[in-house]
C-alpha cells in the first residue's frame, strides 16, 4: 500500500468503532499508533492536521535540514514580546506534517543522562527514571555500527550494549563530515573536554560525533513516518486521517457533584470545513506535542478556570497546570567567517545550480553535502565552563527552592556530571539576525543551555471582542467565532531571562558565551576561522599603540560582555516541553497527568509527547519523546491487561 495514499474519508472516519483515538500524527504519536494496532484486536484511529508526505526533498534530504521552516509543513508559531528578549517575538516552528516535528528536525540523535530521567523519577514520578526507561530507548532503536576505521577517522564511537538493534528507528554515522568537524574533538580535547566513548551510557558530557536518524541506504531522514507508520500502513486496523484538525476531546460527565467524573469518549475534528466526531471505546491519547495539547486540553475544557472563563470554554475539570512550566532550551549561534574553499548550505541556498548538482550527486550516490549535517557536539557542566568564583557567585543567587521541582532541579546545577550547556559547531549562517555578505562562507557556534531556570506558559488565547482580527496566519474562511478554537494559534509567553530565575540563565549564558568563542579561538579549529563576524570581535587597539596597562586582546576577548548580545539575538533551539507534565508524587497541585499519562480526574484520556516531561534534559529531545512513545504504548497495553508489568519491553529491550 502507498503510504502517501489517503485510506479513508473523513466521514467514513467518523463511522469507525475505535477502540483508541490519538490526536496528532507526529514523533510520539505514531510510535503508540504503531505498538497498539500491532494487535489486530485495537483499532486505532490517528488524527493529523498536516498531509502525508513521503517524497518531498525538503523533508527526506538531510543536507536540506532547516529549509521547511516557514513553509507548508511548519505551523509557523511565534512567542508573543518578550521583555528578556529586547521585546522580540520568536518563530517556534513546529511539524504541521505526518511525523510532526520529527519530519522537520535536524536529525541529531542524542539521549541524556541517567540523571536527568532519575530527576524526573525523584519527583515521585514511578517508572521515568534511567534504568526503567532504558529499554523503550532501545526498543526504537538500532544503531547501524562504524566500521573501525571509521570510528578511527571520525570519532564515530558507540559502546554496542546501549544500543538498541531491532527498534523501528535506524541510527547511524555519517559518511562524511564538514571541514569543522575534523577538528572538533582534537579541540575540545585541548579545552580539556575529553571525548565521550560512551556517549548512550548515561552522561553525555565531553566531546562527540552525533549519531543521527538517517535511513542506512537511501541516506534520507528517518522519521516517525517513516519509521513506524510506513511498515504499519496496510494494516486493516489502523486508520489515519490526515489533513484533519481535532478541535475538542468530548467528554462526557457521570454523576455529580462529588461523584462527579468525566469520561473522554471521542474527538471532533474538522476537515474541509465541514465538523466530525469520532468515537473511541476505550482511551483519547493526545499527542499534539508541547504546543498544542495544552491548547487541545484547554479547547476542551480542561485547564485553570480563569484562562477557560476568560476564552468562553465552560470548566470542566479544573487544573490550573495545564499550559504551564513551558521550558526551552534557550540558544545563541555565533557567526564565523570561514575560507572560501569551503562549501556551507549558504553556498547551496544561493546558487540553485549548486543546489542541482548536489541534489543530483545525492540521488545518485547518496553522497555529498546534501548527506552531511552538523555532528559535531559536546555537553558540558557548569564547572568546565565557568570559572570557579563566577560559578560560586552566580549560584548565591539562586533563591531558595520553593517547590520540590525547584529543589531537584537546583540539585542538577552543583552536580559535575551534568552537561548544562551544550556546544556544536555546524556550516553555515544559522543566526536570523546576521545578514552575511555575498560569496562569504560562514560557520555557527551554537550554545544552548540545557536546564533552564526561566519557566513560561502556554494558553489559549481570551475571547475575541467584536472589534478583534482574525490572527493573519488563521486560514479560517469561515466568520470568526467568539471564542478561541484551533485556528487560534495559542499565546507563547517562554518569559526567557525572566525574574526571578530568569536572570540566572543570562548570567549562565553570558559566561559560558566566552567559552563557546573560546573553543573558536583554539587549534585547530582556529586555523579555520578567520573572524568572528556575529557579534563583531571586539574593536582592538591599533598596532602602532604604545604599550598600555589595558587589557591585551586576548584578556579582552575573555573578558567580553555578551550579555546585550544574547539579550539582542538569541533563539529557541526548538525544544518546548513540561506544558502538560507529570505531577509526580505532588499530584495535580503541580501536574496535569499522572505517572502512567493519565489525566487527572478524566477517564480514558492520556497525554504523550514532548509535553509530559516535568523537567527538561541535557540532550536533544527526539529520541526521549520516542522512548515516551514506547513507554505510554506500554501502560495501555499494561491497564489494558494486554501484557505484563515490563510494558512489553523484556529483558533484551526488543520486545
Ligand atoms: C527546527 C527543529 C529542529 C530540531 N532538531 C532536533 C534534532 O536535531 N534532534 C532532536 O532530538 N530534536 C530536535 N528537535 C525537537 C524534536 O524534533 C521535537 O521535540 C519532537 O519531534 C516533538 O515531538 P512531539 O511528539 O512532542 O510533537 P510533534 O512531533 O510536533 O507532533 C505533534 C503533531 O500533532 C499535530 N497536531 C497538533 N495539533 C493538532 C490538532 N489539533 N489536530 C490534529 N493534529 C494536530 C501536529 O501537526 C504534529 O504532527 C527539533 C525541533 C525543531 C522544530
Amino acid at each position: 500500500m502507498d503510504p502517501s495514499t489517503p485510506a479513508i474519508t473523513p466521514s467514513n472516519f467518523s463511522n469507525v468503532p475505535f477502540d483508541v483515538l490519538i490526536v496528532g500524527g507526529g514523533t510520539a504519536a505514531l510510535v503508540i499508533a504503531a505498538r497498539l494496532s500491532a494487535l489486530p484486536s485495537i483499532t486505532v484511529g490517528v488524527i493529523e492536521a498536516g498531509p502525508k508526505s513521503f517524497n518531498d526533498p525538503v523533508i527526506t534530504v538531510p543536507g536540506r535540514f532547516g529549509e521547511s521552516l516557514g513553509g507548508e509543513y511548519d505551523w509557523k508559531f511565534e512567542t508573543i514580546p518578550q521583555a528578556g528578549l529586547n521585546g522580540r517575538s520568536l518563530a517556534w516552528p513546529r511539524g504541521r506534517v505526518l511525523g510532526g516535528t520529527s519530519a522537520l528536525n535536524f536529525m541529531t540523535w542524542t539521549r541524556g543522562n541517567r540523571e536527568d530521567f532519575d530527576a524526573w523519577e525523584a519527583l515521585g514520578n514511578e517508572g521515568w527514571g534511567w534504568d526503567a526507561m532504558l529499554p523503550y530507548f532501545k526498543k526504537t532503536e538500532t544503531l547501524h555500527q562504524s566500521s573501525a576505521s571509521h570510528q578511527a577517522t571520525h570519532q564515530s564511537l558507540f559502546t554496542a550494549h546501549d544500543h538498541g538493534t531491532q527498534g523501528p528507528v535506524p541510527t547511524v554515522y555519517l559518511d562524511e563530515f564538514s571541514e569543522p568537524h575534523r577538528h572538533w574533538h582534537a579541540t575540545l580535547n585541548a579545552l580539556g573536554l575529553e571525548t565521550n566513548k560512551n556517549h548512550f551510557s548515561g552522561s553525555n558530557i565531553g566531546a562527540f560525533t552525533s549519531l543521527v536518524s538517517v535511513h542506512p541506504t537511501t541516506r534520507t531522514r528517518v522519521s516517525s513516518a517513516t519509521a513506524y507508520y510506513e511498515p504499519c500502513a496496510g494494516r486493516e486496523n489502523l486508520y489515519v486521517l490526515t489533513n484533519a484538525t481535532a478541535e475538542k476531546i468530548e467528554l462526557e460527565k457521570n454523576g455529580d457533584g462529588e461523584g462527579e467524573e468525566w469520561v473522554a469518549k471521542g474527538v471532533w475534528y474538522s476537515c474541509n470545513g465541514e465538523r466530525y466526531l469520532a468515537h473511541a471505546s476505550r482511551e483519547v491519547i493526545v499527542c499534539a506535542g508541547s504546543v498544542q495539547s495544552p491548547q487541545l486540553l484547554e479547547l476542551s475544557g480542561i485547564g485553570n478556570p480563569d484562562i477557560l472563563r476568560a476564552a468562553g470554554i465552560p470548566v470542566k475539570v479544573a487544573n490550573p497546570n495545564v499550559g504551564e512550566n513551558l521550558q526551552e532550551h534557550m540558544m545563541t549561534a555565533m557567526i564565523y567567517e570561514l575560507p572560501p574553499t569551503l562549501t556551507g548550505p549558504d553556498q547551496l541556498r544561493a546558487n540553485p545550480s549548486l543546489a542541482q548538482s548536489a541534489q543530483t550527486q545525492f540521488k545518485t550516490s547518496q553522497s555529498g553535502i546534501y548527506a552531511t549535517l552538523p555532528c559535531a557536539l559536546s555537553y558540558a557542566s557548569l564547572a568546565q565552563v565557568l570559572p570557579p568564583d563566577t560559578l560560586t557567585t552566580i549560584l548565591k543567587d539562586l533563591p531558595p527552592p520553593q517547590t520540590l521541582r525547584e529543589k531537584v532541579l537546583y540539585q542538577q546545577f552543583t552536580n559535575p556530571n551534568r552537561g548544562q550547556v551544550e556546544f556544536l559547531f555546524g556550516m553555515g549562517n544559522w543566526n536570523p539576525y546576521f545578514s552575511g555578505e555575498e560569496g562569504k562562507v560562514y560557520g555557527t557556534m551554537l550554545m544552548m543551555l540545557q536546564l533552564p531556570l526561566s519557566r513560561g506558559s502556554i494558553h489559549i488565547p481570551a475571547k475575541r471582542t467584536d472589534s478583534d482580527k482574525l490572527p493573519s496566519s488563521s486560514s479560517s474562511s469561515t466568520s470568526p467565532s467568539a471564542s478561541p478554537s484551533m485556528k487560534h494559534p495559542p499565546t507563547i509567553d517562554p518569559k526567557y531571562f525572566a525574574p526571578p530565575t530568569g536572570p540566572i540563565d543570562l548570567a549562565i549564558m553570558s559566561q559560558a558565551q566566552r567559552f563557546a568563542d573560546k573553543i573558536c579561538r583554539t587549534a585547530p579549529l582556529s586555523s579555520i576561522i578567520q573572524r568572528r563576524v556575529f557579534p563583531p570581535e571586539p574593536g582592538l587597539p591599533p598596532s602602532s599603540s604604545p604599550p598600555s596597562p589595558s587589557p591585551s586582546p586576548e584578556q579582552q576577548k575573555q573578558q567580553e560582555n555578551f550579555t546585550p548580545w544574547i539579550h539582542s539575538s538569541s533563539t529557541t533551539d526548538w525544544h518546548p516541553i513540561g506544558t502538560c507534565s507529570m505531577g509526580g508524587s505532588l499530584g495535580r497541585t503541580v501536574g496535569v497527568i499522572d505517572a502512567r499519562l493519565r489525566v487527572y480526574n478524566v477517564k480514558g484520556l492520556r497525554v504523550a509527547d514532548a509535553s509530559i516531561m516535568p523537567l527538561h534534559i541535557c540532550s536533544h529531545p527526539q529520541a526521549t519523546i520516542y522512548a515516551i512513545g514506547e513507554k505510554a504504548a506500554g501502560l495501555v497495553l499494561q491497564d489494558w491487561g494486554l501484557v505484563g508489568e515490563d510494558g512489553g519491553v523484556g529483558e533484551e529491550g526488543e520486545g
